[in-house]
């Protein structure tokens, strides 16, 4: 079972202001959000997604690709992971959090990741300091550790840094850099389509993106 948390769009990702005009931000937050949606749904190694949140925009468009929605508790990133992969999806199967932030993922790259995963384990953001994916085995509390820092968090309660050649998998979408970087890398449907109708769709430098 795999779960993804998505924020309401007109709160999500706040750092990411500015990279397009103001009025595209939820529409750049959602095409994100389906594309990596997309991607994890089309894995392999994938039979269900639950998205945990609370926009009804963003609920309707991943039900249409086949996920399941689940209410956020409004307590935060780790109380709603805590709640969809403990709760919701239940402790008596393998379970993997991703973040919704990552357009530049591959199906594939996600199957390897979770191929490698034996015991609590989590995925480093491309900067190595954040995280983009922590999954458990059966039985094994989810415990998130989500947040600033949150790769050395995850290391130092217990769980198991993957690191493979994934860099669709490990390029999250925190600021207009990250944007550059998931362009060079090959967008997502929808992100490229939305980049591309702002005329801001090749690889570009930050400020031109943020431009
Ligand atoms: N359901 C839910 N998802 C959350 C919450 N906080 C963050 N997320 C999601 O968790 C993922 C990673 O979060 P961040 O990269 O910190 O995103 P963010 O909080 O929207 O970004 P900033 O405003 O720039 O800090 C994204 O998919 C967010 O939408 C929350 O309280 N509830
Ligand atoms: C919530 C996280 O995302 P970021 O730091 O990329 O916002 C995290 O990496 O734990």
């Amino acid at each position: 079972m795999t779960v993804i948390p998505v924020k309401r769009l007109d709160s999500a990702k706040s750092r990411l202001r500015g990279a397009v005009p103001p009025e595209r931000h939820p529409e750049l937050v959602l095409a994100m959000v389906r594309d990596t949606a997309a991607a994890v749904l089309s894995a392999t190694s994938v039979t269900d997604l639950i998205v945990v949140t609370d926009d009804p925009v963003v609920a309707e468009v991943v039900r249409e690709l086949g996920a399941e929605v689940a209410r956020d508790p409004g307590a935060g990133l780790n109380a709603a992971l805590r709640s969809g992969a403990d709760e919701v999806a239940g402790l008596s199967g393998y379970r993997a959090v991703l973040t919704g932030d990552l357009p530049a993922l591959r199906p594939g790259q996600l199957d390897a990741a979770l191929a490698d995963v034996r015991e609590r384990s989590f995925v480093p953001d491309a900067a190595g300091t954040g995280t983009v994916l922590l999954a458990v085995p059966p039985r094994q509390p989810l415990d998130p550790r989500f947040g600033p820092h949150s790769a050395a968090a995850h290391r130092a309660s217990g769980a198991t840094p993957l690191t493979g050649d994934w860099p669709g998998l490990r390029q999250d979408v925190d600021t207009a850099a990250d944007l550059a970087a998931v362009l060079g890398l090959g967008a997502g449907e929808r992100t490229r389509a939305l980049l591309s109708d702002l005329g801001l769709s090749r690889a570009c430098a930050p400020a031109a993106c943020a431009g």
